[in-house]
């Protein structure tokens, strides 16, 4: 299938801080991609070099047919993170405003109605609230109707009709051939929209597939969350692996252990260990892995990677430092 957005080891440092290490993914047409990551990975820095706003050190990039820079304009639709329009120009002026701007723009109308902003549509920009604003701006990205379309955050702020409003949005525009690239925090909103998803962290794209793939790859087991704060050594005798809650992550509670590999059907046997062993617990929850679970997985280790090698790279420094002193 024709790719329409094609990166090959794209590089980008400022100073210091490596923001991209040899980035490369390739788009299908109608496909809609979802790049997630912690903060600082390099999500937006990604995007711009793919819109040509920002010139990467090394690698190479292809939107369209076309270098980012040479791109033709009406068929790219971009919202960045930041973006300020015109602060007293009406939502409806805002977008007839960006429709000025194209050979062939939709009907701003539409895009109002589109991005659910035909009420709010004669206030004032800055009197917008924030979700409304964010829509306002999803709008001013589509009133082109372009073939490809960057979405850095598309659905910060909205409230969670609004955010489904835009979900459905972006499906259809897919639907009907639009190529999206989008990034997101919202790991519901990536395993929703997505047919595929690319996680960066540190840097470098360390995982990409099918939301099924990554969850089947790196997701890890079904697990039964019991809210207890009895020690896990009490659950040695159950039939089933149970992580200690230091080595449980993101979202456990705190005072819980997890029991993992099991199977909803076998819950039953867990309550009855808790009662004849005594165990008293508040809560039991049950939860098959998901797109989060990939993501605090891999970012965890990217992370945990990155501290150990600043903690070796300090300690060699503290080495040679007393080297010098002795
Ligand atoms: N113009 C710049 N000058 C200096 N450093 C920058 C610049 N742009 C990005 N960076 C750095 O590059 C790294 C990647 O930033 P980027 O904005 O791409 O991350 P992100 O994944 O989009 O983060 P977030 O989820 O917080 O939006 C960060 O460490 C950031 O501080």
């Amino acid at each position: 299938m024709e790719a329409v957005v094609e990166a090959t080891d794209l590089e980008k440092t400022y100073g210091e801080t490596v923001a991209l290490s040899r980035a490369s993914l390739s788009v299908a047409r109608g496909e809609v991609f979802a790049l997630i990551g912690p903060n600082g990975a390099g999500k937006t820095t990604l995007v711009r070099a793919l819109t040509g706003t920002t010139e990467p050190d090394g690698g190479s990039a292809r939107i369209l047919g076309a270098s980012p820079a040479a791109v033709d304009r009406d068929r790219l639709g971009v919202l960045p993170q930041e973006f300020s329009p015109p602060g007293r120009l009406s939502a409806r002026e805002l977008l007839a405003y960006y429709a000025g701007l194209y050979d062939d723009a939709r009907d701003p109308e539409d895009v109002l109605a589109d991005v659910g902003l035909v009420d709010a549509g004669d206030t004032w920009y800055e009197d917008l609230s924030g979700g409304q604003q964010r829509r306002a701006c999803v709008g001013s990205a589509l009133v082109n109707d372009p073939d490809l379309l960057f979405l850095d955050e598309p659905t910060t702020g909205i409230d969670p009709a609004g955010r489904r409003t835009v979900w459905r949005l972006i499906e259809d525009l897919a639907d009907a051939g639009t190529t999206v690239v989008l990034t997101t925090h919202d790991m519901a909103e990536a395993e929703r929209l997505a047919d595929r998803v690319g996680l960066l962290a540190d840097g470098s794209l360390v995982a990409q597939g099918t939301p099924t793939d990554l969850v089947q790859d790196h997701g890890g087991s079904s697990r039964l969350t019991v809210e207890t704060e009895a020690d896990p050594d009490a659950f040695a005798d159950l039939a089933y692996p149970v992580d200690r809650p230091e080595r449980t992550r993101g979202r456990t509670p705190d005072g819980a252990v997890v029991v993992r590999d099991i199977d909803p059907a076998a819950i039953g046997t867990v309550v009855d260990y808790l009662e004849t062993h005594d165990i008293a617990y508040t809560e039991l929850s049950w939860a098959e892995p998901d797109l989060e679970d990939v993501y605090l997985a891999l970012a965890d280790a990217t992370e945990r990677e990155r501290t150990d090698r600043l903690e070796s790279e300090s300690g060699d420094a503290d080495l040679a430092q007393a080297g010098e002193t002795a």
